[in-house]
């Protein structure tokens, strides 16, 4: 069943600008966490706010919990929309200790025991009189988190929620929102630009660029199988390779014949680009590329390598990874093999 349904969406700030979203459509099911990741301006925002019920859209339709918000003929406001906000900078109210801070606005009978209930969600149990002051980032989101789901929303939102944590707390708060989320049922939609984040927490991946949907997927469908070129370079590393599609999955090009493991069915003596990731390269005797490292950065648990690669008048560096024991030196040639489940032939 879905729980967000959106159809043709569109949102146009100023006349005459390019829209902000583009006939955007998108299903959510219920319990899905998804993200909405893309570079700035991409129209995350737009589209949160458009969820939220902040912003009225110049068409399409809008659907929450099996209730049409928006189109051309209805206005919900956010206040009905039965949705839970988390925002970048937490939103706490700083003269409210904590279980204040969860209760508020909770109309129900039984905030007491809602209240309870939640803080044992978000493991914050014995900090009721603890105000945001007194609490660390993580602690803070977590009460955040909590107040959101206090009303037992359909939906949460959620606004760049890691972007002010340091390195480590990002990495533990990625698993205990998606666990908390996961146990409340929930349904998710995050913004982020991070893709690291992205393919952490999430169910599904929307990528935009320019207020239009590139790809819909899972988080191994968009970094293995990208679908165009914005999603190979934007997800993660990426090397692409021009070349003709050839026989039997396999892409003809000027260094060498490349197995690939999605291909769309594009038919044979068809241009294509694929995009193979760094970590499809293994460095090995029998590899069917050589060429020569020009360029390394030690990383501790792998090195980022460039190899230049040619053939005649062909020449390209492409970015591999290297197993941190091997102590490879600048000019060296080496060999790789090519894992065909990572690399995918491009749809532009
Ligand atoms: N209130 C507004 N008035 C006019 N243009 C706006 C307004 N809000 C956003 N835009 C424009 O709409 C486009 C999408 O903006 P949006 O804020 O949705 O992007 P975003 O992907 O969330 O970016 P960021 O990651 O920087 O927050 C941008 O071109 C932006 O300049």
């Amino acid at each position: 069943m879905n729980d967000i349904v959106i159809k043709n969406l569109t949102k146009r700030y100023e006349r005459g600008q390019k829209p902000a979203l583009n006939n955007f459509s998108l299903n959510i099911e219920k319990g899905e966490i998804v993200t909405l990741l893309g570079p700035s301006g991409c129209g995350k925002t737009t589209t949160l706010r458009l969820l939220a019920g902040f912003e009225r859209g110049d068409g399409g339709s809008i659907e929450i919990g099996g209730k049409v918000v928006f189109d051309d003929n209805t206005w919900i406001p956010p206040e009905q929309r039965n949705i839970g906000m988390v925002f970048q900078d937490y939103a706490l109210f700083p003269h409210l200790n904590v279980e204040n801070n969860i209760g508020f606005g909770y109309k129900g009978k039984d905030k007491k025991q809602r209240v309870k209930e939640v803080l044992e969600l978000v493991n914050l149990t014995g900090y009721e009189k603890r105000y945001p002051h007194q609490l660390s980032g993580g602690q803070q989101q977590r009460v955040a988190l909590a107040r959101a789901l206090a009303r037992r929303p359909v939906v949460v939102l959620l606004d760049e929620p890691f972007s002010n944590l340091d390195a480590d707390l990002r990495i533990c708060m990625r698993v205990e929102i998606k666990r908390i989320l996961k146990e409340s049922g929930t349904t998710a939609v995050f913004v982020s630009h991070d893709q690291k984040d992205a393919l952490a927490i999430s169910d599904k991946v929307v990528v935009i660029k320019d207020g239009e949907i590139q790809q819909v997927g899972t988080p191994r469908e968009i970094y293995q199988y990208p679908e165009n070129s914005f999603v190979a370079n934007f997800v993660g590393q990426t090397n692409i390779i021009d070349g003709t599609m050839g026989e039997n999955n396999t892409v003809i090009t000027p260094f060498a014949n490349i197995k690939c493991y999605h291909t769309h069915d594009i038919l044979p003596g068809t241009k294509v680009k694929i995009s193979i990731r760094p970590d499809s390269f293994e460095v090995c005797p029998e590899g069917e590329l050589e060429g020569t490292l020009i360029f390394t950065v030690y990383g501790g648990d792998t090195i980022d390598g460039v190899l230049q690669i040619t053939n005649g008048i062909y020449k390209q560096n492409i970015q591999i990874h290297i197993h941190p024991e091997k102590d490879y030196k600048i000019g060296d040639k080496l060999k790789v093999k090519i894992l065909p489940h990572f690399v995918a032939v491009l749809q532009d």
